[in-house]
C-alpha cells in the first residue's frame, strides 16, 4: 500500500515512521510519502489560506494550492488513490472503514487546517471521478487533520497482512465482532490483593471462551448499547441471549 499525506506541518506525521508502522515501512509493506502543501504556493508569503466568503470566523484553505498539490501527488503513482479528507463534518471513521480501506492500493490524505479546505477542491476531484471520502474520527473538534490521519493510518496499516506479529490480534479486535473487548489479565496471579479470575487459569478453553464472550457482552451493554442494538439478527446465539 502506498500512502501519501499532504500537510503544512510535515513534522506532525513523524510518528508514522516509529514502532509498528515504521517496521511496516522498513519491511516494504507500506510506502509512505509526506508532502508539504506550501511546495505548491506561488507567492513570496507561501499563503495557503484566505478569508471565508460570506464572512464568519477564521480562514479557509485556498483551492488553487490544494488543486495543484493534489494533481501533482496523484501523478506520482499510476495506482488509483482513495482521497481521504478528515473533517469534523465527515462520515464516521470506524473499524469497518479501516477494514475496507486496508484493501486499497493507495490512500492519499489531505490535512486541512484553519476552518477547513475550500469545498470546491472535493467537488472538483469528485467530478473527475476520483474517490473522495470526507470522514471524521469522532464527535469533538480538533485544530487540523494531522492527528486524525495518524489515527486512521494506524487503524488501517495494522490490518495489512504481515504487519501484526499475530494476525489473530486483528481478527479478535474490539468491534471486529461488533462488541467491545472484555478485560485482559497477565502475571502475577495476584496483584495488590486482586486475583486473576479463576476461569482464565482453568485451562478449560470452552469455559474461557464463554467467560470472555460474557464479559464482552456485559461491557458492550454497559458502555456502548448502541453497538449491541446494531448487531445483525444472527450475531447473538442462544448462550449470548441467555447472558
Ligand atoms: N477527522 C476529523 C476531525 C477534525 C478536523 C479535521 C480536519 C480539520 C481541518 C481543520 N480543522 C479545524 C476545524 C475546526 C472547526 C471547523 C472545521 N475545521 C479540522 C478538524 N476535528 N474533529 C474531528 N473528528
Amino acid at each position: 500500500m502506498r500512502i501519501d499525506v499532504i500537510t503544512i506541518f510535515p513534522g506532525y506525521l513523524a510518528p508514522l515512521r516509529e514502532a509498528l508502522l515504521g517496521r511496516a515501512i522498513s519491511a516494504g509493506l507500506v510506502d509512505l510519502a509526506v508532502h508539504d502543501l506550501r511546495t505548491w504556493t506561488r507567492d513570496v508569503h507561501q499563503a495557503v489560506d484566505d478569508a471565508p466568503y460570506g464572512g464568519g470566523p477564521g480562514m479557509v484553505m485556498r483551492p488553487q494550492v490544494w488543486g495543484e498539490a493534489l494533481d501533482a501527488v496523484l501523478a506520482l503513482d499510476e495506482r488509483p488513490a482513495r482521497i481521504v479528507v478528515p473533517t469534523p463534518a465527515g462520515r464516521p471513521f470506524t473499524q469497518a472503514t479501516a477494514q475496507a480501506w486496508s484493501g486499497d492500493e493507495r490512500l492519499l490524505f489531505t490535512c486541512g487546517r484553519y476552518e477547513g479546505i475550500d469545498q470546491r477542491v472535493v467537488d472538483d476531484a469528485r467530478r473527475r471521478d476520483l474517490t473522495v471520502d470526507e470522514v471524521s474520527i469522532g464527535d469533538y473538534v480538533l485544530v487540523g487533520g494531522e492527528v486524525a490521519v495518524l489515527v486512521m493510518v494506524e487503524a488501517v496499516v495494522r490490518l495489512l497482512p504481515g504487519v501484526l506479529g499475530n494476525p489473530a490480534s486483528a481478527e479478535q479486535d474490539s468491534f471486529s465482532d461488533g462488541l467491545l473487548e472484555g478485560p485482559a489479565f497477565t502475571r502475577p496471579e495476584v496483584w495488590r490483593g486482586l486475583a486473576v479470575p479463576d476461569v482464565l487459569r482453568s485451562g478449560n478453553h470452552a469455559k474461557i471462551a464463554r467467560w470472555r464472550r460474557d464479559r464482552a457482552l456485559e461491557r458492550t451493554a454497559e458502555r456502548r448499547p448502541d453497538l449491541l442494538a446494531a448487531l445483525p439478527e444472527d450475531a447473538l446465539d442462544d448462550a449470548d441471549r441467555a447472558f
